[in-house]
């Protein structure tokens, strides 16, 4: 099947004093259009810092990166971020709303990046999706947590992306919001064909997922499709 992202011995190092601190290390693997992937491990194994390379949100040190049949490390800061733009849907554990601009604005700022019309039409629209178009006027500062969640899933999904990354969607969140953002994020992946990969601590959210990576100290130690229950 046709891979929408591909990762070829990827190895990502940061300065530490006049030490180096290899924080991935020769990690490889692909994700089929529509797949839906799990990347699990112990804090500081590096899940974050791999899926910000994978998002073009970072660099690696060595190996390639290829999204969509771009090879993100030939590119140069604005031919990332218009890859980004194109292809990419991103959601933060810390949501990272813009606090000027109200909920509505804050989804319509992607999609008039892109040079679409009707913004405001289709903003609204994706709003009444994530269930929040009576709270478009608010300012983040007053939407609750799993509120701003919902915006920042619109948002993402501004974009109709091919790919969505989230890191840790559901970690800030109560556990009844939390299964209904997840249901969110599966019903809409769902709906467009959107191919998911996340980053989670949550074993049950992991499970829902085709596949789960497990990382530890910076490698893969495992790479497995999951065993569906439901
Ligand atoms: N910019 C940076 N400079 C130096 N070290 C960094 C930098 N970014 C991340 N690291 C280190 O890389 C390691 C992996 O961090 P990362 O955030 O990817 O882990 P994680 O698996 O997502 O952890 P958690 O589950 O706690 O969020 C950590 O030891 C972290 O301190």
């Amino acid at each position: 099947m046709e891979s929408i992202l591909s990762l070829q011995q990827v190895s990502k190092t940061f300065k530490s004093g006049n030490r180096l601190l290899t924080v991935l290390d020769n990690v490889s693997f692909s994700v089929p259009k529509g797949a839906t992937l799990s990347i699990v491990g112990p804090s500081g194994s590096g899940k974050t810092t791999l899926l910000g390379l994978c998002a073009g949100l970072d660099r690696c040190s060595s190996g390639r990166v290829v999204l969509q049949n771009n090879h993100l490390e030939k590119l140069n800061e604005d031919q990332l971020a218009a890859v980004r733009n194109k292809y990419i849907g991103f959601i933060f554990q810390n949501f990272q709303l813009m606090p000027t601009l109200t909920a509505i604005e804050n989804v319509m700022v992607p999609l008039e990046l892109r040079g679409e019309k009707k913004v405001r039409a289709r903003a609204m629209e994706l709003l009444d999706k994530v269930g929040i178009a009576d709270r478009s006027h608010h300012y983040p500062a007053q939407l609750s947590g799993g509120e701003q969640q919902r915006v920042s899933i619109a948002r993402a999904f501004c974009n109709r992306p091919g790919i969505l990354f989230a890191d840790e969607p559901t970690g800030n969140l109560d556990a009844e919001t939390s299964e209904k953002i997840v249901s969110l994020i599966f019903d809409l992946n769902k709906e467009a064909g959107t191919t998911l990969v996340l980053v989670t601590h949550d074993g049950d959210l992991a499970a829902k997922t085709q596949r789960i990576i497990h990382l530890k100290g910076g490698k893969i130690v495992s790479d497995k499709p999951t065993i569906l229950t439901a």
